[in-house]
């Protein structure tokens, strides 16, 4: 799977966004270590906290159907009725992915409309992170 291809599933899932309230549409597309991907949108709620990003949509998504081992995610957010920029994950799903996904390993890919893209690993973009190790009496990422 290419992040072009990625990408291209994380734009399709965009469409499905439900933000009436911040008017910022984001789809997200997972890829699973076995090949399999999930996708996600943002989806937003009237009492404002109960929302959730698209990425942690696509991640749920994948956990709560047993997966546990993933590659990458694209990402492809922007203001309804435009074009999409880069965006980045918010600090929540940053952690979210830290969860499940090795820093070392794991790309967060961002699209723009203009066929730009941004490749980081998880470990760019949470460093010095709190992990599962840490729990377990281990600094593997200190
Ligand atoms: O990476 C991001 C950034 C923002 N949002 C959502 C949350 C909210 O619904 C809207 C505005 O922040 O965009 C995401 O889904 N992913
Ligand atoms: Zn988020």
């Amino acid at each position: 799977m290419s992040d072009e291809k990625l990408m291209e599933l994380a734009l399709a899932a965009r469409e499905g966004s439900y933000s009436p309230y911040s008017h910022f549409r984001v789809g997200a597309a997972l890829l699973c270590a076995d090949g399999s991907i999930y996708t996600g949108c943002n989806i937003e709620n009237a009492a404002f906290t109960p929302g959730i990003c698209a990425e942690r949509t696509a991640i749920y998504k994948a956990v709560s159907e047993g997966k546990r081992d993933f590659q990458a995610i694209a990402i492809a957010g922007g203001p309804e009725g435009g074009e999409p920029a880069l965006t980045a994950p918010c600090g929540v799903c940053r952690q979210v992915m830290r969860e499940f996904c090795d820093p070392e390993e794991f790309r967060i890919i961002l699209g723009a409309g203009t066929g730009e893209k941004q490749v980081y690993l998880l470990k760019e973009l949470l460093p010095l992170s709190f992990g599962p190790d840490n729990l377990k009496g281990k600094e593997k990422y200190s």
